[in-house]
This record gives C-alpha cells, sequence and structure tokens, in this order.
C-alpha cells in the first residue's frame, strides 16, 4: 500500500527497472512474441538488463496514451469523500427504463451452430434491434471463465506497488491505469483497469502480462484463445443472417486485433453521481463481456433510456462496435452504454474485443449495398484500420466520442 500521503495524487508511470523486470519472466508454454522482447537471453537478465525506452515500448497497434490520474481503489480504500473530478451531475437528469424494454435477447448458441432457423432469426434481430444479446452455451469452458475470474480477483488484491509494475506507458492504453483521459478538466470514471492485446501474437508485450498470479499469463491465453472462438463463431452466423458468405466477414478479422479490458470498480460512497464507465460505444468490431462477481451495473441505452441489464450466471453479453456497424452498412448497430457502480460491493467485468486485422478496409461490405436494388452504394466510408484508430482517437479528445461514427456515415 502506498503511503496516506502519496493516494491523492497522480499515479506515478513505472520506472524503467521496473517495466524490465517482467521481462525475465517470459517462457513456459505461450505463444510469446520474439520482437516487442528485449534483445537479452534469460541469463543475461539482472542488474544491467538493457531497458527499452518508451519508443521501443510503444506498439504498432497503439495510437496514443492517457493522462496519469488517481488509482481509484486507492482512494476508496482511504475516504469516504468522493472528489468533484469524479461526479456526474448530469446523472440526476437521466432516464432509465422500468421494465418497459424488458431485457436483452438471450441467444443459446449451441443451438446457432446446430442450424437452428428460429434462434438464427432471433440472432439477427438482436443485432438490429438492440445491438446488444447475452450468449449461453457459447463453448467457452466454465473452469476458463472460472479461473479468470480468480486471477483478477487476486491481481487486483495486490498492494498498489506490485500492480504498478504493469503501469500503463504514457504512450498507450496497454497495462495497469486508466483508459480515455486527455484532460485535466474532464470527469472521470470511478474505476481502474488492466488492458492487454492478446492477439496478433507477435505484438504481445509480456511486460503487460502480470506474473502474479503465477497462473495468471497462462489463464489469460487461454480465455482468450476460447473467447475468439466463440466470437468467430458468432460472426459466422451473423455473415449467413446477413447473406453473406461467412470467409468474406472472418477474413477481416483474420490476423485480427484481440484486446482484453480488465475492469475492476471499487464501491463508492456516492454510487448515485458517478460513473464506473461513462457513456459510450465500442470502437471494436465485436464485443464479448463477462462480469465476474454479482455486483451488476451494465446499463444500455434504448430509445433515450437507460435500460440495466440482468446478466445469466456464465453468460456473455455480446454488443455490435463501431467496426461492425460500418461493415454491416448500418443493419447491426453499435450502441451506447455505461457501467454503474455499487455503493458497498466491488465490481468486476472483463471486455473482450474483437477487431479487424491492422491491414484489413474498415467498409462496408459490398454484398450488403449491392443487394439494395435502389441504392447500391455504401451508407458509410472506407478507412484504413490505422487511420480509423487516429481519427476515432482525435474525436475523442475533441469530446466527440460519437462523432466519429456520423463522420463516417455518408448522408443521402
Ligand atoms: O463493466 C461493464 O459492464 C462494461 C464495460 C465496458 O463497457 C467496456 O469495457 O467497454
Ligand atoms: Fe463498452
Amino acid at each position: 500500500m502506498a503511503p496516506a500521503m502519496e493516494l491523492g495524487g497522480s499515479l506515478p508511470f513505472p520506472k524503467a527497472h521496473q517495466l524490465a523486470a517482467s521481462s525475465k519472466e517470459v517462457g513456459g508454454s505461450l505463444p510469446v512474441p520474439d520482437v516487442q522482447q528485449p534483445a537479452v537471453s534469460s541469463e543475461e537478465v539482472g542488474d544491467s538488463v538493457p531497458v527499452p525506452d518508451v519508443e521501443e515500448a510503444s506498439s504498432p497497434l497503439e495510437v496514443g496514451g492517457s493522462l496519469p490520474v488517481p488509482n481509484v481503489q486507492e482512494l476508496a480504500a482511504v475516504s469516504e469523500d468522493v472528489s468533484a473530478r469524479y461526479i456526474r451531475p448530469e446523472r440526476e437528469l437521466e432516464q432509465v427504463a422500468e421494465g418497459e424494454f424488458g431485457q436483452i435477447p438471450v441467444i443459446d448458441m449451441s443451438k446457432l451452430v446446430g442450424g437452428d432457423d428460429d434462434e438464427s432469426a432471433r440472432l439477427h434481430s438482436a443485432c438490429k434491434e438492440w445491438g446488444f444479446f447475452q450468449v449461453i452455451n457459447h463453448g467457452v469452458a466454465e473452469e476458463v471463465i472460472t479461473k479468470m475470474t480468480e486471477n483478477i480477483q487476486e491481481f487486483f488484491s495486490l498492494p498498489l506497488e506490485e500492480k504498478m509494475e504493469y503501469a500503463q506507458l504514457p504512450t498507450g492504453m496497454e497495462g495497469y491505469g486508466q483508459a480515455f483521459v486527455f484532460s485535466e478538466k474532464q470527469t472521470l470514471d470511478w474505476g481502474d483497469m488492466l488492458f492487454i492485446n492478446a492477439t496478433p501474437i507477435n505484438e504481445r508485450r509480456m511486460r503487460f502480462w502480470p506474473t502474479n498470479p503465477s497462473s495468471f499469463r497462462e489463464t489469460l491465453d487461454k480465455y482468450a484463445a476460447e473467447v475468439e472462438k466463440a466470437a468467430r463463431s458468432l460472426m459466422v452466423s451473423m455473415a449467413k443472417n446477413l447473406g453473406v458468405e461467412p470467409a468474406k466477414l472472418l477474413s477481416l478479422f483474420d490476423d485480427g486485433v484481440q484486446s482484453l479490458r480488465m475492469n475492476y470498480y471499487p464501491p463508492c460512497e456516492q454510487a448515485s453521481k458517478v460513473t464506473g464507465i461513462a457513456p459510450h460505444a465500442d470502437g471494436t468490431g465485436l464485443t464479448l463481456l463477462t462480469r465476474l462477481n454479482q455486483a451488476q451495473g451494465l446499463q444500455v441505452m434504448k430509445e433515450g433510456k437507460w435500460v440495466p441489464i440482468d446478466p445469466l450466471p456464465g453468460a456473455f453479453i455480446v454488443n455490435i462496435g463501431d467496426m461492425l456497424e460500418i461493415i454491416t452498412n448500418g443493419e447491426y448497430k453499435s450502441i451506447e452504454h455505461r457501467a454503474l457502480v455499487n455503493d458497498k460491493n466491488e465490481r468486476l467485468s472483463i471486455a473482450s474485443f474483437h477487431d479487424p486485422s491492422m491491414s484489413a478496409m474498415i467498409e462496408p461490405l459490398s454484398d450488403l449495398f449491392i443487394k439494395d436494388e435502389k441504392k447500391q452504394t455504401p451508407n458509410y466510408k472506407s478507412i484504413s484500420h490505422r487511420d480509423y484508430k487516429k481519427i476515432s482517437r482525435q474525436m475523442k479528445l475533441d469530446g466527440k466520442d460519437r462523432g466519429f461514427i456520423t463522420h463516417m456515415k455518408i448522408q443521402a
């Protein structure tokens, strides 16, 4: 635990020697890339380890980092007063649905895989009408999710100094810290996170993959691989529903980027005035979210109201991201959502983001607009994945989170 006097300040970025420390533990049976590792063998690791500088540490998957902000878990542990930096007065004006929309649809993946037409039609309607659904019988082994839950809980319970060995660098989002903090004036979210890129495997940066608990890396690797399979299987069903050859959609995601965002939301005395993650739409392709404990908090926007989601035990909550909205030419919608926090209990969740390959163009599949006899032109512009990342970040920086998808739309 850091000394109390330091708690209100900004989270320091890790010192170079801390970054290097984890590289000596790389090994075992995990697929570990060569390229991002410091050019030393494990025998050479010692006091004289050549330390990669920030330039070397940046990844082609990153377009920039966040400003350092206080660690929320530490704030929650020492103080009952929530700083004004976290308070969102607009929360008093929000409208929460009172059951009029029901719950997001529940899709049974074993039925989809078995070729059940009714289930497939329900999936299509969920993607069009909600942009969100739950998936049961998804094929991700229960023990993999249980192990992940245990490992994440253990990681977030470590002393701050240990977690800080995996702290984000100023240049990127990967690591332990916060996402998308661009301004000192910005209202902050009541949560910390650990973010890693799981694929492409040769872009893995093992310095951000914790070695404590000792099974964590292996668990992350297994979890990522199993969730990726489930995501691809869902995409096959989506493509069929859209009348697109599944291989066309899937090929965009070959060598795709899969990232895991592990969210830790401490309890908050003023839970009704803050957000764990402010309203946003995922900029990704497809997101598969799991809540890791009983505390609820995910809410989805429907017709101007927030619908609280009631996750089924062991289910994944799946949502369409902005990229898939573009790729499906707007047939499927990326919907705004947010995470609230609890006043008594911590909340944990893990989002697995599935994006196309960095070399893919993000654009509507031609089959989708050509089939529209009247129009035959796309509803969205084309953009390279790299420019997509840069421009969407710039828009966020300018405070226009939803501006990007609007920018991508071709006005009729
Ligand atoms: O914690 C949650 O339920 C939501 C997380 C989320 O929306 C995200 O990580 O993008
Ligand atoms: Fe999200």
